[in-house]
């Protein structure tokens, strides 16, 4: 496989990344707003997904409404009280961190068949969106995909991932099925069963785990470039480094998570279940030149047999 960017900054002395194929052209990004102190600091709202669950009527209505001002005005919020423990985040982080550090052999088994081709997904891939051969802009981060719903995988190493990642796939599915209740109870579009009519039961996990080691510039390169994601909502955990922005009235802003939260945010299959209403908001990953960053992204969407109109 090709190198990574850690294996790379870890075999090399890296110090510049300009005219390399990390810096970014000007036209692409506006540079000025990449820089983490140029870009102001919001709080998102913060949901207890625990009032969802055990509060009584007053209370899951009172949430219902923060969740839909939170849709309709950020497309991104922070849940609290969600059940899943600490010591699993960690866990889940520590192995996500130990799979990295394997060695270039040993992540290439994952280097995924179809990878050049956008329709097939493969259960498992590893990579990096640094491309020696290409002229093209690349990104810096290296990366680890995994299809863990209808049908779990895993990679074998490190055992530990395995286990930590069927427990938080199920239960990032049950958080991600009571949100969509409550999002849909909020639109007052409420149906018979919103589980059976999207197939939720059967809907398509996608984890990955994004790698963004210290970059020499990060004021010249991106983590990740501004997207929106497929799917009906994202979970994010992370360490504790920043580098999420989110597009919020037409400028950057950077999102911070609260310890202990789960950033969640509306995705495209979302934003057409709600009628447009609700946008699956752009968002970008920077980087910065002192600290790893590492991000767990949980997508959940319906079932691959669903019409999503
Ligand atoms: O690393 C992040 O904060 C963003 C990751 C992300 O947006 C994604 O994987 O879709
Ligand atoms: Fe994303």
């Amino acid at each position: 496989m090709g190198i990574m960017i850690k294996d790379l900054i870890e075999s090399t002395d890296l110090i510049s990344v300009s005219n390399s194929k990390h810096a970014l052209p000007a036209k692409v990004e506006d540079l000025t707003t990449l820089a983490e102190e140029s870009v102001e600091q919001v709080a998102l709202p913060i949901i207890d997904f625990s009032l969802l669950t055990s509060g009584s009527p007053d209370q899951r209505s009172k949430i219902v409404e923060e969740l839909r001002n939170a849709c309709l005005h950020w497309g991104f919020f922070m849940v609290v009280n969600h059940g899943v423990p600490q010591s699993l985040k960690e866990e889940l982080i520590n192995s996500c961190m130990n799979f990295f550090d394997l060695s270039l052999e040993e992540k290439s088994v994952y280097e995924g068949e179809n990878a050049s081709d956008p329709c097939i997904l493969d259960p498992i891939i590893c990579g990096t969106n640094f491309n020696p051969a290409s002229r093209s802009v690349s990104f810096w981060r290296d990366y680890l995909r995994v299809l863990v719903h209808p049908v779990f995988n895993s990679p074998v190493k490190p055992e530990a991932l395995s286990e930590g990642l069927r427990e938080y796939s199920n239960r990032s599915r049950e958080i991600m099925k009571e949100l969509t209740r409550a999002i849909m109870e909020g639109l007052e579009l409420e149906e018979e069963n919103i589980e059976e009519s999207l197939e939720l039961n059967s809907g398509v996990q996608k984890f990955s785990a994004n790698l963004y080691p210290p970059c020499p510039q990060p004021e010249l390169a991106i983590g990740l470039p501004p997207h929106a994601d497929r799917g009906l909502l994202t979970l994010l955990i992370q360490n504790d480094v920043g580098g999420l922005q989110i597009k919020n009235k037409g400028k950057w802003v950077a999102v911070n998570a609260i310890p202990n939260s789960i950033m969640v945010n509306i995705g495209d299959h979302m934003e057409i279940l709600s009628n447009g209403k609700y946008k699956a908001v752009l968002h970008r990953a920077v980087v910065n030149n002192k600290e790893t960053r590492i991000s767990l992204v949980m997508t959940n969407g319906p079932s691959t047999e669903t019409y999503v109109t």
